[in-house]
C-alpha cells in the first residue's frame, strides 16, 4: 500500500515489487478505514527548538482493521517508536489525530491518557517492564488492579496458563528466563481483552526459540482474540509472523506488503535502506 500524498511514493512503487502492494488513495482510506480499531490520520511529531528541529512523524495516515497483526519497519531513525507511543497515547503527536474504536482520543491531559491506555490498549515492550517483587500471576493482574477493576483470577491464571506458564505463577521475574518473562508481559498485555496491542521490539532481546514461541503467541492473540497487533521490528524472520508489513522512511509510510515472506522484507528493506544512502542525509 502506498499512500499517494506521500513523497518519494512514485520512486517506491517503482523501485519495489509492485505486484505485492495496493495503491491507495485517501479516499479509500476513508471509506475502509472509518471503523477500524485504529486509525491515525496525519499524524505528525517533532522534537526541539525550531532552529534546530527534528521531524519523527511528517504526516502518517494510516489505519489498522480488526484481527490483523501489522509489523512496523523501516530503517534506524524512521519513526517506527515514535508512530507506536503516539498512536498508543504514550506520547502527544504535535499534529494529527488518533481514533480508537471509532472514537477520536482526545489528548486530555496525563489521567485520561492514562485510563485510555488501561482500558482499550495492551503493550508488549522489548525490556519486559515487569515488576521485579511482584510474581507472574501479580504482574498479570496489576493493570486490573490499578484501572480499579475487579481482578478475574481465573481468567489470568488460564491466559498464564496459554502462554506455557502454569507452573510459574509464583515466580518472581528473576526467576524466569527472557522468553518467560516475555510471556508473562504478553499474558499482561491480553489480560484486560483490550482492542489493541502495541509490541515495540517484542523478541529484540531473545533467541531465536524464544523469539518464535512469543511470536507464535501474539499471531494466536489476533486469530483467537481478534485482538489488533501492531509491533515494531527490525526483524524480517518476526515481520512475517504479521498479516502485512507498514514500511516507514523519514517519518513517512513509504509502502506497505501484505502477507509477507522474510525474504521479500528483507529485500524491501534493503531497497530502503539503498534509496536513503543514494538520498544522502537529510
Ligand atoms: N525525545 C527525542 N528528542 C529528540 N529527537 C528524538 C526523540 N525521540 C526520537 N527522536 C528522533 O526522532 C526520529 C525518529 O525516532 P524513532 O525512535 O521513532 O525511530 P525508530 O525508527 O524507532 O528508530 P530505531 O529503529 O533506531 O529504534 C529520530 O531521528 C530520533 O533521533
Amino acid at each position: 500500500m502506498v499512500l499517494r500524498s506521500a513523497p518519494h511514493a512514485e520512486a517506491w512503487v517503482n523501485a519495489a515489487q509492485t505486484d505485492r502492494m495496493d495503491i491507495l488513495t485517501s479516499s479509500d482510506l476513508t471509506r475502509h478505514a472509518m471503523q477500524d480499531p485504529l486509525r491515525v490520520v496525519g499524524l505528525t511529531k517533532t522534537y526541539g527548538p525550531p532552529s534546530n528541529r527534528v521531524t519523527a512523524l511528517a504526516g502518517v495516515t494510516t489505519s489498522f482493521a480488526a484481527g490483523t497483526f501489522t509489523a512496523i519497519m523501516g530503517p534506524s531513525g524512521s519513526g517506527k517508536t515514535t508512530l507506536l507511543q503516539c498512536a498508543s497515547g504514550l506520547d502527544r503527536p504535535t499534529g494529527g489525530t488518533v481514533h480508537v474504536d471509532g472514537r477520536e482520543f482526545v489528548q486530555g491531559g496525563e489521567a485520561a491518557a492514562t485510563r485510555f491506555r488501561r482500558t482499550r490498549i495492551g503493550f508488549v515492550f522489548q525490556q519486559y517492564n515487569l515488576l521485579p517483587t511482584l510474581t507472574a500471576l501479580q504482574n498479570v493482574t496489576l493493570p486490573m488492579r490499578l484501572a480499579g477493576r475487579k481482578v478475574n483470577r481465573r481468567q489470568c491464571m488460564d491466559l498464564l496458563e496459554q502462554v506455557g506458564l502454569a507452573g510459574f505463577v509464583d515466580r518472581r521475574p528473576t526467576e524466569l528466563s527472557g522468553g518467560q518473562q516475555q510471556r508473562v508481559a504478553i499474558a499482561r498485555a491480553l489480560a484486560s481483552r483490550p482492542s489493541i496491542v502495541f509490541a515495540d521490539e517484542p523478541t529484540g532481546a531473545l533467541d531465536g526459540t524464544s523469539a518464535a514461541e512469543v511470536l507464535s503467541l501474539l499471531r494466536r492473540a489476533v486469530d483467537t482474540y481478534g485482538q489488533t497487533m501492531v509491533m515494531v521490528t527490525h526483524d524480517p524472520i518476526a515481520a512475517a509472523f504479521a498479516d502485512s508489513v507498514v514500511f516507514l522512511a523519514d517519518g513517512r509510510i513509504v509502502g506497505t506488503m501484505k502477507n509477507p515472506s522474510a525474504a521479500a522484507v528483507s529485500e524491501q528493506m534493503l531497497r530502503l535502506d539503498l534509496a536513503r544512502r543514494n538520498d544522502g542525509p537529510r
